[in-house]
């Protein structure tokens, strides 16, 4: 288990989590919990049932069997409470065209039971989050679509709820509004202290802001980890992915592929992305020796005369670590409450 997310008690436990379709198990014997305070990036391929879970999560479907509780409340005994603990961003999610911004914000607000007298603040600290605060008597059947994206991310937060379930929120924002995404996320986890789960296709951009991550599969949770753990812990298995080391020069290499790659334990080198900066494939090593194989090859190269003023290994990233579940059979990677599962 993770140190980060011993201490902190769990907001969310899900027990056995079984849900059906007509003909077809979307979730099957799901159990994970998310600590309070953490973000954890939910992926899968399509039809992994992420969609369903996060529905089961905000108390919008009951479990076929199992148990899914949210801040100690049962989502099938009182998915009213749930409610308000709780902001839901679906894939699909709709707006009142025709109401302004303020007035969607002040019907969210309510319809969450936000106390009268607080819902003239929360709607201006959730129009300023999402950088709306100059559109409050715009309709919002006359925002653009990514606008459109943030006044529903705004309604979803309006209530400060506990924990925030975002279903692919970045769909549809620019740039620019993708990164102030990113910063709102860690904001709400930061100074607000809720509990996120994020689905996304766009595994780089969780990767940003994401504490853990969470991969179904076919209905399964094959894997739940910090996400630190998931990148250093390779599986060990014959396949295991080589370690790579990132190398600048102080100046240029002259022919730097046919040298670097004549180092002892190089399996291959590409250059770049600058002509003074190389990315070096290292041969399998055993477990464990690792760290003794990049200090061979640092001392290689020093002896070699070149003028090394950089040397890191790449970290396995989340796309890495998602790429090596999928490439494993049936997906089975470290079983999600197993010893490297979060609790
Ligand atoms: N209303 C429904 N009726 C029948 N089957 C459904 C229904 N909703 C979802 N499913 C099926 O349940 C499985 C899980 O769907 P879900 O939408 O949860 O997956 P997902 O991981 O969110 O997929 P995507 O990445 O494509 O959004 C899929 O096989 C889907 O076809």
């Amino acid at each position: 288990m993770p140190a980060s997310s011993a201490a902190a008690a769990p907001l969310v436990a899900v027990t056995d989590l079984t849900r059906d379709y007509p003909g077809r198990r979307a979730l099957d014997r799901v159990s994970f919990s998310l600590a309070a305070g953490t973000v954890t990036a939910l992926v899968g391929p399509n039809g992994a049932g992420k969609t369903t879970l996060m529905r089961c999560l905000a108390a919008l479907d009951p479990p076929f069997a199992g148990r899914v509780l949210v801040d100690g409340l049962d989502a099938a005994e009182r998915p009213r409470d749930v409610h308000q603990r709780t902001g839901f961003l679906q894939d699909f999610f709709g707006l009142y065209d025709t109401l302004t911004v303020a007035q969607g914000l002040w019907y969210a607000a309510a319809a969450r039971a936000v106390p009268e007298s607080e819902i003239a603040a929360r709607m201006a600290w959730a129009a300023a989050a999402v950088d709306l605060s100059d559109r409050m008597n715009q309709r919002a059947g006359t925002l653009s679509r990514g606008l459109r994206q943030r006044l529903a991310i705004a309604q979803t937060i309006v209530h400060r709820p506990r924990m925030v379930l975002l279903d692919e929120p970045a769909s549809g924002l620019d740039p620019e509004s993708r990164m102030h995404l990113a910063r709102l996320l860690t904001d709400l986890r930061t100074a607000h202290g809720m509990t996120l789960l994020v689905s996304s296709h766009i595994l780089a951009e969780l990767e940003d802001y994401c504490t853990h991550v969470l991969i179904l599969r076919d209905g399964r949770l094959v894997r739940h980890d910090a996400l630190a753990d998931a990148a250093s812990a390779a599986p060990e298995r014959a396949d295991r992915p080589p370690g790579r080391v990132t190398v600048s020069f102080s100046d240029a290499v002259p022919d730097a592929a046919r040298r670097l790659g004549a180092l002892p334990g190089v399996a291959s080198v590409e250059a770049g992305p600058a002509p003074d900066r190389a990315i070096m494939t290292l041969t399998p090593a055993t477990a464990g020796r690792e760290a003794d194989q990049r200090a061979a090859l640092l001392r290689a190269l020093i002896d070699q005369g070149l003028p090394v003023c950089g040397f890191a290994p790449l970290q396995r990233n989340l796309t890495d670590v998602y790429r090596d579940h999928l490439r494993q059979p049936n997906g089975a990677g470290t079983p999600a409450d197993g010893p490297g599962g979060v609790a």
